[in-house]
């Protein structure tokens, strides 16, 4: 069959919306099958993290704007033993997240599923796993941060689990310095925070002046919940003010990220592709590699920009295969060759022709390609001053829309999401 003709019956059509030609068959069509990967849970992200005992919560406020998640109290985050493809209850849309409450990936979930219930998991990889295994219907991950730059491990994890990319979410992260009530900044000694929030303030923590060492936690809300769990004096945390709220913390400085229009972009993730449209801008976003390593990647680019489709993202990570290729040379010795996975974000949606072409073009000259999604961009205006103030209600995840494909028996039915 001609690439072309093989694309554009391979991508998701209404047709096959309606259940008469499954995404899953097409899939294969555009991975080779030496580059399937496994799913299996892996150690966590940080090797050296504080322990985080659970507190309650309770408060319904994000960041220092109104949340539309409900936090149930309690809540303790998901664990991988938590996770068993058990039926699920109520009509809300369950979104799994990273961290626990008061954490911006809760934040971004509230904002991508209006009025959803979000579950905290104390793992990415569990996240993917909670949609994988229907103990969620999607899961919503931060991929890349204005100033932090991409979450790696994110990238990994789309390419090992079979989910879908049905939409994208950018979210204004504001940064608060938090301690116990009383605590002065002098006093401290260590900051703690999430990776992305000690490198998100690293130029305004040493302007404050703090003799402080950083220290790597799970995650920003955790951060806080460790200080107040633990009634540490000398520890102040980096993250939000519905996080100071929840662990009952003072905010000791107000917006310490490096840049005022710092800002987190979240992929929401589910089991099902959703049907690419036109009549909105939309994302699509693919994976690839090819034996002969970065040489293909001009071609790749220029399959694009041949067709006028303008790149927002690209990301290389290591080819977990095959990370190293040899080229021997009898005369001058052997060339060790890193391999690269290489992930590509571009404007345009899969419905429109010149993005099936350019992808077929692309499948010519890769070994592997993957489609991780084509979906609504976020084009929710833009107010960095207002920090994380969202309308929730203004964006949509298509795949509420489209006919989604039924649950397994027992499980419940879809929320009002978005
Ligand atoms: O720790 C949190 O609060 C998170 O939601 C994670 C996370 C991230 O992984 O980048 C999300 C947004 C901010 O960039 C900081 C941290």
């Amino acid at each position: 069959m001609k690439a072309a003709a093989q694309l554009a019956r391979s991508y998701p059509s209404e047709q096959n919306a309606q259940g008469t030609d499954t995404y899953e068959t097409s899939r294969t069509e555009w991975q080779s099958s030496s580059a399937i990967l496994t799913s299996k849970v892996v150690s966590q992200e940080q090797s050296e993290t504080l322990p985080m005992p659970p507190v309650s919560v309770g408060v319904d406020h994000v960041n220092g704007h109104n949340s539309t998640a409900r936090v149930p109290h309690h809540q303790k985050p998901l664990t991988v033993n938590d996770l068993s493809p058990t039926p699920m209850h109520g009509s809300n849309l369950r979104v799994a997240y990273q961290g626990v409450p008061g954490a911006y990936s809760e934040a971004a979930a509230a904002k991508a599923y209006h009025n959803c219930e979000a579950i905290p998991c104390d793992q990415f990889e569990v996240a993917f796993q909670a949609v994988e295994l229907w103990t969620a219907d999607r899961a919503v991950l931060p991929v890349e941060n204005s100033l932090g730059g991409s979450i790696h491990r994110n990238y990994d994890l789309l390419l090992r689990h079979r989910l879908h990319i049905v939409g994208e979410v950018h979210l204004p992260v504001h940064h608060c310095l938090l301690a116990l009530p009383g605590v002065r900044k002098e006093l401290l000694t260590r900051v703690i925070s999430h990776p992305q929030g000690l490198a998100q303030c690293e130029r305004t923590l040493t302007k404050l002046g703090l003799n402080v060492s950083r220290k790597a936690v799970e995650d920003t809300a955790g951060a806080a919940e460790f200080i107040a769990a633990n009634n540490l004096r000398d520890t102040a945390a980096i993250a939000s003010a519905r996080a100071a709220e929840i662990y009952g913390l003072e905010i000791l400085e107000d917006g310490i990220q490096d840049d005022a229009s710092n800002v987190t972009r979240f992929v929401m993730l589910a089991r099902e592709p959703i049907v690419p449209r036109t009549d909105r801008p939309f994302k699509t976003s693919i994976v690839f590699a090819h034996e002969k390593g970065t040489s293909v990647l001009f071609k790749v680019l220029s399959a694009l920009a041949f067709r006028d489709i303008s790149l927002t993202k690209i990301e290389s990570r290591p080819n977990h295969n095959r990370p190293i290729r040899l080229v021997d040379d009898a005369n001058v010795g052997t060339a060790k060759h890193f391999e690269y996975m290489f992930y590509i974000d571009f404007e345009a949606s899969m419905a429109e022709t010149r993005a099936q072409n350019a992808l077929s073009e692309v499948q010519e000259f890769t070994s592997f390609l993957r489609v991780l999604g084509s979906y609504p961009m976020d084009m929710t205006p833009w107010s960095p001053s207002s920090s994380t103030s969202h309308t929730a209600s203004s964006y949509t995840d298509l795949s509420l829309s489209q006919t989604i494909p039924p649950r397994p028996t027992g499980i419940g039915k879809e929320g009002p999401g978005g």
